[in-house]
Order: C-alpha cells, then structure tokens, then sequence
C-alpha cells in the first residue's frame, strides 16, 4: 500500500457539556495542557509541549462519528455514545481506558402506573397484546435507535417501533408520542420526575466517558509518535494516581527475600532490586501501602516512609502496547 500521507494526531475532546470540563481536567492533569489556536469559536487547538497533534473541540456524539470514519484519531466520549453510533464498535475502535467521570445508564423505563410490567417479558406481553387487540405497536421514544434495537433483539421482543427523541425524552409517554422510552439515566431524578421506572431487567449500558483510539484512522509515522507521548503521560499519571512510593532502610546485614516480600503485597522494584541492604525503593497500589510497610519492619527495617508522587514514567506502556497490537 502506498505510504499514507502523514498529518498530525488529530485528537477529539467535548467541546461543550458535562464531559467538557472533565476531559479539560483530565488531559490537565496529565501535563498535557489543551490550548485553543484562535478565536473561541475556531473549534480548534493544539496541546501544549507535544508536537504533532491537531486538537478538535467537538460533540460527544460527533466525536463517536469522527473516530469510526478514521477523522480523528483518539477521543474522549461515553461508551454509550460509542455503542449506538457503530454498529461493530469492538472493529472500529480500541476503548483504551475509561476515565471515572460522565458516568450515565442507559435504561428502558415504562410508566410507573404499570405496576404489573417488571420485566422484559412482561413488556412482550404488554406490546403483543396492544398489537392483537389494538392493532398498535409500542411505542419506543429513544435517541439510542441501535442499543434499543440490538437490546430488544436479545429479549426477543419485536412488536414495538421507534419514535426518535433527540432530548426531553422523558416527557414523551405523558405527552402521548410514545408508550415507554429509552433513555441515559445518572440521579434517576428525570425519570422519577417523569413518573417513569425502570424494568428490573432493563439496563442496557452503564456507561462512562472513554479514552478512544480509532482503527480506522491513518496511523502514519507523526501520529504513532504522538500517540506515545500522550498515552505516555496518561499512564505516568495513571500509575502515580494509583499507587505510593514506599522507601525502607534495611539492616546492613541479614538475608531479605524481597522479591518475594513485594509480591506478596503487589509492590514492584521500579528501580531495582538491590541486595536488600540500606535504602530501598518500592511501589504498591495505595490500598496496600499498610501491610507492605509492616512487612518491611516485620523484614527487619528501621524505618519506612511512604509518598505520593506525581508522574511515573516507565519503559512499557500497556495502553500503547494494546493500541500498537490492533494496528499492524
Ligand atoms: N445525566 C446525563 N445526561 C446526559 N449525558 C450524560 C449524563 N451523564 C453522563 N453523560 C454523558 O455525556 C454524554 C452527553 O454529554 P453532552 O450532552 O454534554 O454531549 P452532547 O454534545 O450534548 O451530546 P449530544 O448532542 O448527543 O447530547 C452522554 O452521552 C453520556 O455519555
Ligand atoms: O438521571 P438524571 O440525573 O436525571 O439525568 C438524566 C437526564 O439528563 C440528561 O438530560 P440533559 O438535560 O443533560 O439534556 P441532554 O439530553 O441534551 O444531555 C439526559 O438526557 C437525561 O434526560
Ligand atoms: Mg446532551
């Protein structure tokens, strides 16, 4: 195949909404810092200290869009967003990590007057019943046309039909231009407010905002150089976020089997594994900080400290690993 011209990583990041202040933060908080080229509504910008990347301030749902053309790159959108815009999301795109905010789920909800409709079967029933005796389909108010389809395909439920709901979806049973709705749900407090419940058996999706990278776009030379740079960042982040550095002084003397000490407490050498004498080093999720420094005095140490670090970098990156691997 002829080289594909190379262009820079074009990265997609919400533009407005409740993902945009978040994903601001987060890519902030990697030390990638997203500066808008011009005016604000240029809808463009670039990230400070890393060459070879053309940042897009777009919707959550266009960024689903642009990552399954190939127009952008890599991305931060929901995973419902993502489900409902392609049809074969696991071919089109690489998840690489969800990013704990912009939790939603997607739910079916009926009326709560329907105090006999539990479940998924019984609204089959409900929908053969309203098409035997009314000659009517159920209707179904939704923006999420594919989840629903591909939901109710599972259940075996077919008499219903669509009703298109670009928002205020809830409102839709009591005005009449639908029987039940599919819709995100976070607080529930629309759905309450709206006199709707969800079936017991109808969560479609929990969803949260998403770092994805798209398979479909040109991965050339800058943008696979780019991408280590800012996934690189994101782990060293990442890693630092979630563990603590643990510092111990050993006794001169004695024989310590630290190796075994630190898997035992899901720690790791990051810069070694010295002889077990004096100072050493380890790192372990922060949820095991206590029983590793324990063990260290149990070990014979004098003195343990523990910190919280900033970044930390490291030669392997299993984000990048991941994507690379779907590449070739
Ligand atoms: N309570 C919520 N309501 C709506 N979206 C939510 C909620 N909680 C999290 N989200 C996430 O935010 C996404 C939509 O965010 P937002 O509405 O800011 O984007 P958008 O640009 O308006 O997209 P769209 O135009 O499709 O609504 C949802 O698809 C979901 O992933
Ligand atoms: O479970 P809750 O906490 O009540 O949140 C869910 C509601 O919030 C969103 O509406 P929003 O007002 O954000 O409009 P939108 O659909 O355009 O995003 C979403 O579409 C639901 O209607
Ligand atoms: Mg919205």
């Amino acid at each position: 195949m002829a080289n594909p011209v190379d262009g820079p990583l074009v990265l997609a990041v919400p533009s407005k909404g409740r993902l945009q202040e978040n994903a601001a933060a987060f890519f902030g908080r990697a030390g990638l810092t997203l500066a808008q080229t011009s005016g604000a509504r240029d809808y463009r910008g670039r990230l400070k200290g890393v060459d070879g990347v053309e940042v897009r301030f777009l919707s959550a749902s266009e960024i689903a869009g642009q990552l399954a053309s190939g127009a952008a790159h890599l991305g931060i959108t929901g995973e419902d967003l993502i489900r409902e815009t392609l049809p074969d999301a696991a071919g089109q795109v690489e998840l690489l990590t969800p990013l704990g905010f912009g939790q939603a789920t997607v739910v079916v909800a009926v009326p709560q007057a329907w105090i006999d409709v539990r479940s998924m079967s019984d609204l089959d029933e409900v929908a053969s019943d309203m098409r035997v005796r009314h000659g009517k389909r159920l209707r179904i108010a939704t923006k999420y046309v594919n989840l629903t389809r591909r939901f109710f395909a599972e259940h075996g439920v077919a008499d219903y039909r669509i009703v298109e709901s670009l928002g205020a979806t809830e409102g839709a049973p009591a005005s009449g231009s639908a029987e039940i709705i599919v819709d995100i749900t976070t607080t529930g407090a629309t759905l309450a407010a709206n006199a709707l419940k969800i079936l017991d058996d109808g969560v479609i999706l929990r969803s949260e905002a998403n770092l994805v990278a798209s398979l479909a776009a040109s991965w050339s030379e800058t943008p696979r150089r780019a991408v280590q740079a800012v996934l690189g960042r994101i782990s060293a982040e990442e890693r630092a976020r979630t563990t603590r550095e643990v510092r111990a002084g050993m006794p001169a003397s004695g024989e310590i089997d630290l190796a075994g000490l630190a898997a035992l407490h899901e720690a790791e050498l990051p810069y070694g594994a010295p002889e077990g004498r004096g100072e050493i080093m380890l790192r372990c999720p922060s949820d095991a900080v206590f029983g590793l420094a324990e063990a260290l005095v149990q070990a014979g140490a004098q003195a343990v400290s523990v910190r919280r670090i900033d970044y930390a970098f490291a030669a392997e990156n299993p984000l990048v690993e991941r994507l690379l691997g779907r590449l070739t």
